[in-house]
């Protein structure tokens, strides 16, 4: 009830001062006896020295574990366990249950209000920066909308209602500045933060998406030399093979096909033909028999939502089926790559060829595991991302027909009878459909939140785009608020505009620093020219094969809304029917 009458006030006057905040929490609070209760009802039970110091331990505990913050949940949580045990014994007296069971309520109140109060507070080290109580309150609600899968929306709302810099979290902010975004996320910025310590087992080798510093430089020369000119030109015929497949089943269906699955079953084969020498036949199939694309969303949606309170996560990798998850996905991988090895290269230059340093470049060749890891991330991270681009792309033009007519022009004349959509040397010439997929990725960028970056704990702060950061402040630099920002693209920057990318445009606004689909600086997309590629590879083919439009029914101006944000976006079914050309 309290909370509801807080809730309401506040939402009804939305920019409050910290101060009236607090009071109105605390007149709420006195109206509805909670704090009556609180004081009166253990009286009955605890003598005041025992109710006074129940609350000094409780504000000691705070102090304590917000100076010397524990990385993990596991040895706090005994800590905060034994202490109400341990002041009762210390105070003697008759044990009753209703005399310890109070101890702890006391105890955890005070820590817990000492804890919001803080928060609040002007003292805070991020007091200075906007944003709504109940993020600078706790991260509960954060990992709420995450759960929900609308972070990309929450944080555009919120960069909607504040400004660039927005207290998401207790300690985190959200930042839509293209100039402070770009110094946070280059050389020389910041380090990935806990977030992507979610990714990782104890038992199970790290991937280059959970590593940083010396570790992930290493594993990411490796995957450098995977994505050379030179090497994507050796993956370009398996891209034509498996690309010439997926048309000829699209064919084979004669109707209606949900593009999302279709696109989905075509990256899966091909990443698995790349990563693993091939294992996947999910084209032919029709379907991912082997469930391959729940194991990965079961993933992407556990590590998202456990990097928003990282602390917990050691906690939760007690937990058997958590473990479980994590290292099942990994045998995956190890099974994959073992049948690789057995199988043999058969000289194909293939990604596994490099992950597994198979040129034998590296000073200290990789364990087998090390690169099923890498493996792994390749078919996470290449398969959903190029799926959720080619769908989002295919959407935007059948929802614009007189710029689906000009990429189909744009085709028919770059492509004459008998030449080969799939030819890429003749990509340069595509300029309006390369500009619609840049369209696509900005305004529905496969990533739309990326993890946080964090100013390292131990140093001095940092000052980004003149704002002063202070150690520890873990940050968002989302792209789908920065590439919906007025300040960077304008005029309708909430519309696909694909002209705005062509060199003779003149858009007021196109700031191209503030476009970050692929991220930036030394954990940037590795494999970004390689799904341009692919992208563009793809969609020739399929628009010089068939016709399409939205299949009759289908609500296409709901399907956006289905788009849920666990690091990579999912999609919901995107119908269309297609007639061959
Ligand atoms: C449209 C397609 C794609 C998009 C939008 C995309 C986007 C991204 C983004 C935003 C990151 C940085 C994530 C972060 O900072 O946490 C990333 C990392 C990565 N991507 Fe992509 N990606 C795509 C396709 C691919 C493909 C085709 C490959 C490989 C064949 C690939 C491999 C990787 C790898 C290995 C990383 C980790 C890099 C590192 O930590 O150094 N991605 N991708």
């Amino acid at each position: 009830m309290s909370l509801a009458i807080y809730l309401g006030t506040t939402q009804a006057t939305p920019d409050l001062p910290v101060r009236w905040h607090l009071g109105i929490v605390l007149i709420v609070a006195m109206d509805s006896g909670a704090i009556r209760s609180l004081v009166v009802l253990p009286s009955c039970v605890m003598d005041p020295s025992l109710f006074l110091s129940a609350v000094c331990l409780g504000v000691a505990n705070h102090a304590i574990l917000n100076r010397f913050e524990p990385r993990g949940a596991n040895a706090p949580f005994l800590f905060l366990t034994i202490q109400p045990m341990v002041l009762l014994l210390f105070f003697g007296g008759a044990f009753s249950p209703a005399r310890l069971m109070w101890t702890y309520v006391v105890f955890l109140a005070s820590i817990s209000l000492s804890i919001v109060a803080y928060r609040l507070s002007p003292f805070h080290p991020l007091a200075q920066f906007k944003g709504p109580t109940i993020g600078k309150v706790s991260k509960l609600w954060g990992l709420w909308i995450a759960w929900r899968g609308y972070q990309y929306l929450y944080h555009k709302r919120l960069h909607d209602k504040y400004g660039p810099w927005v207290r998401i979290g207790p300690n985190e902010l959200s930042v839509n500045d293209a100039h402070a975004v770009s110094q946070i996320l280059s050389v020389g910025g910041l380090d990935k933060g806990r977030f992507y310590e979610a990714e990782r087992h104890p038992s199970t080798p790290p991937s280059i998406v959970a590593l940083s510093g010396e570790a992930h430089a290493a594993k990411r020369r490796v995957w450098n030399r995977a994505m050379t000119s030179a090497s994507m030109r050796e993956y370009e015929p398996r891209v034509a093979q498996r690309a010439t497949r997926l048309i000829s089943r699209l064919g084979d269906e004669n109707g209606t096909v949900d593009l999302v699955a279709w696109f989905s079953l075509f990256a899966l084969d091909l990443m698995g033909d790349l990563a693993f020498g091939g294992g996947f036949e999910m084209l032919e199939d029709g379907e991912d028999v082997a469930g391959v694309k729940d194991k990965i969303a079961l993933f992407m949606a556990s590590a998202s939502l456990a990097g928003q309170i990282p602390w917990i996560v050691p906690t939760l990798q007690l937990l058997p089926q958590v473990g479980r998850v994590i290292q099942e996905f990994n045998e995956f991988g190890q099974g994959l790559a073992i049948q690789r090895v057995v199988r043999g290269g058969s000289g194909v230059k293939d990604l596994w060829y490099h992950l597994a340093d198979e040129a034998g470049l590296e000073k200290v060749q990789p364990i087998l595991e090390d690169s099923a890891a890498d493996g792994i991330v390749a078919i996470i991270a290449a398969s959903d991302t190029t799926a959720s681009a080619l769908s989002s792309l295919v959407w935007f033009l059948l929802s614009s027909p007189e710029y689906y007519r000009r990429v189909q022009l744009e085709l028919d004349t770059v492509f004459v009878d008998g030449d080969d959509p799939l030819d890429v040397s003749k990509h340069a010439q595509l300029r309006f459909l390369s500009a619609c997929i840049n369209e696509t990725l900005r305004l529905h960028p496969p990533t739309p939140s990326i993890g946080t970056r964090q100013v390292e704990p131990t140093s001095a702060g940092r000052t980004f785009a003149a704002r002063f950061i202070p150690a520890g402040t873990s940050m968002y630099t989302p792209p789908y608020a920065l590439h919906r920002n007025p300040a960077y693209f304008f005029p309708h920057p909430d519309q696909f505009v694909p002209d705005r990318w062509l060199p003779e445009s003149n858009f007021a606004k196109h700031d191209t620093a503030a476009f970050i689909p692929f991220s930036l600086g030394s954990a940037n997309c590795v494999g970004q020219k390689f799904a341009k590629r692919q992208l563009m590879m793809v969609t020739s083919l399929l628009l010089k094969s068939f016709n399409l439009r939205f299949a009759v029914g289908f609500d296409s101006e709901a399907w956006p809304g289905h788009i849920r944000d666990y690091f990579v976006a999912t999609r919901g079914p995107l119908l269309v029917d297609l007639t061959p050309r």
